[in-house]
């Protein structure tokens, strides 16, 4: 097993074995955040036929009409109906935004641009061929790929299958995660605190984390520091893709998890990430399953979720889109105590001078859970840095699940 090894070769170790979960046809309706299996293409024409913008007359313009120019109305066509009412020259019809541009017309004026008595028009400023319409098939040909495998479904982009008539979309299954706070510390939330007992946060902090990141999360109850009870616990999570659990990962005489992941049948990637917080990472595997075992303090699991589970998570759902990635930040704060370790401190975003400065939260200590509140910078000091000083330049990356 390789020890203390970089994020980013943890990283390529971890993607190179884990696969995208299967997939499932769903309906238009339920696949909101889900990540699509397959291209799709379009089926129609967006729009489906030639259509007027505007609410007002169309006619068949010429590129010499007199001005003003009077028009016999002969139709009407409001808009969800169709009109086959063939427009000769010296005729209009009525027409209204979103309705189909009728035969023989060729342009739309603007109702505001015209007079009209009875069954006549009086075009004020007649428009040359072709203005004011939009073409069949201008947003979208038939055969078009609309979006491609991987892609997540965002708001807009239901509304885009919606537009082109789709019901059911092929996606990926939605990835499931157990989760697990070891430590014999810990007491669930609703019982008053017993002596050298803490209340177990990680757990709450993570199930929210994963469905966010739309994964269908496994709780499992607070598990003690023997390797016993540890190994019950991950019977029950024999469906999983990924555990996580937190605890028991550094050096003392109760960090056994990576010992009862061993001994569950995992083979062990690593164990010890070079950077700080939650350098007590360690990954394994047992066949298709990923057990991440991160550190108990609640601020090291957080980033170490963010840095090394959230991309393997996304390559597991599916998802095929790039991560933002880094950024350049300009310091608002110092932080003097910048080691041996590559270090990412968590800070909050402040747009100034058309710039972007990173304000630190005031505790960065890996236990330290409420430096992440209206934290959504990671900003990454190199290893061997030295003190961060006020107005340098740093790269960072910005976690939009974090933002307040
Ligand atoms: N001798 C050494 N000691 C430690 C080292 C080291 O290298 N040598 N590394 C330190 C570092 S760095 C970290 S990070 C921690 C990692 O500790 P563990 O992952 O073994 O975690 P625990 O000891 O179980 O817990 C750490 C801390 O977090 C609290 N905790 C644990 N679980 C939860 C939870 N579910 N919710 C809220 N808080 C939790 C726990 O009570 C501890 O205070 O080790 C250092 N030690
Ligand atoms: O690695 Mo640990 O620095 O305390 O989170």
């Amino acid at each position: 097993m390789k020890i203390m090894i970089e994020l980013e070769e943890a990283l390529e170790i971890v993607l190179d074995r884990i696969q995208s979960v299967e997939t499932e046809c769903i309906s238009l309706a339920d696949a909101y955040y889900r990540v699509l299996a397959q291209d799709v293409a379009s089926q129609i024409d967006m729009p489906p036929f030639a259509r007027s913008p505007l609410d007002g007359y169309a006619y068949r313009a010429t590129d010499a009409d007199p001005r003003p120019l009077r028009l016999k109305v002969v139709s009407e066509i409001p808009a969800g109906t169709f009109s086959e009412r063939v427009i000769d020259s010296g005729e209009a019809a009525k027409i209204f935004t979103g309705a189909p541009i009728p035969p023989g017309a060729n342009c739309v004026v603007r109702m505001e641009d015209t007079e009209s008595v009875s069954d006549k028009v009086t075009i004020l400023c007649p428009v040359s061929p072709d203005s004011n319409i939009v073409h069949k098939g201008e947003e979208i040909r038939e055969g078009d790929i609309l979006l491609k495998q991987g892609f997540h479904l965002t708001p807009p982009a239901i509304g885009l299958f919606a537009a082109v008539g789709l019901d059911q979309v092929n996606v990926y299954r939605r990835p499931r995660v157990g989760v697990l706070s070891t430590g014999s510390e810990l007491m669930d939330v609703g019982q008053p605190l017993n002596p050298g007992k803490i209340y177990n946060s990680n757990s709450y902090t993570l199930r929210g984390m994963l469905m966010e990141a739309g994964c269908d999360v496994q709780v499992i109850p607070i598990v003690s520091d023997q390797i016993e009870d540890t190994l019950e616990a991950l019977e029950k999570v024999a469906e999983a893709d990924v555990i996580i659990t937190t605890g028991g990962a550094s050096v003392g005489d109760y960090d056994i998890m990576r010992h009862a992941l061993a001994e569950f049948g995992c083979e062990m990637l690593f164990w010890k990430l070079n950077l700080k917080p939650g350098t007590p990472v360690s990954v394994g595997q047992k066949g298709k399953q990923f057990f991440f075992s991160l550190s108990g303090n609640p601020a090291a699991a957080m980033v170490t979720f963010e840095l090394l589970v959230r991309p393997v998570l996304r390559k597991l759902a599916g998802r095929s889109t790039p991560e933002e990635g880094e950024f350049p930040v300009k310091m608002a704060s110092s932080f003097g105590k910048a080691g041996k370790q590559r270090r990412f401190l968590r800070g909050q975003a402040v747009f100034k001078d058309g710039e972007i400065w990173a304000d630190l939260a005031l505790a960065q200590g890996s236990g330290i859970l409420r430096s992440m509140i209206g934290s959504h910078l990671l900003i990454d000091v190199p290893a061997n840095h030295g003190p961060v000083e006020v107005g340098e330049r740093l790269m960072a990356r910005w976690i939009a699940e974090w933002e307040s």
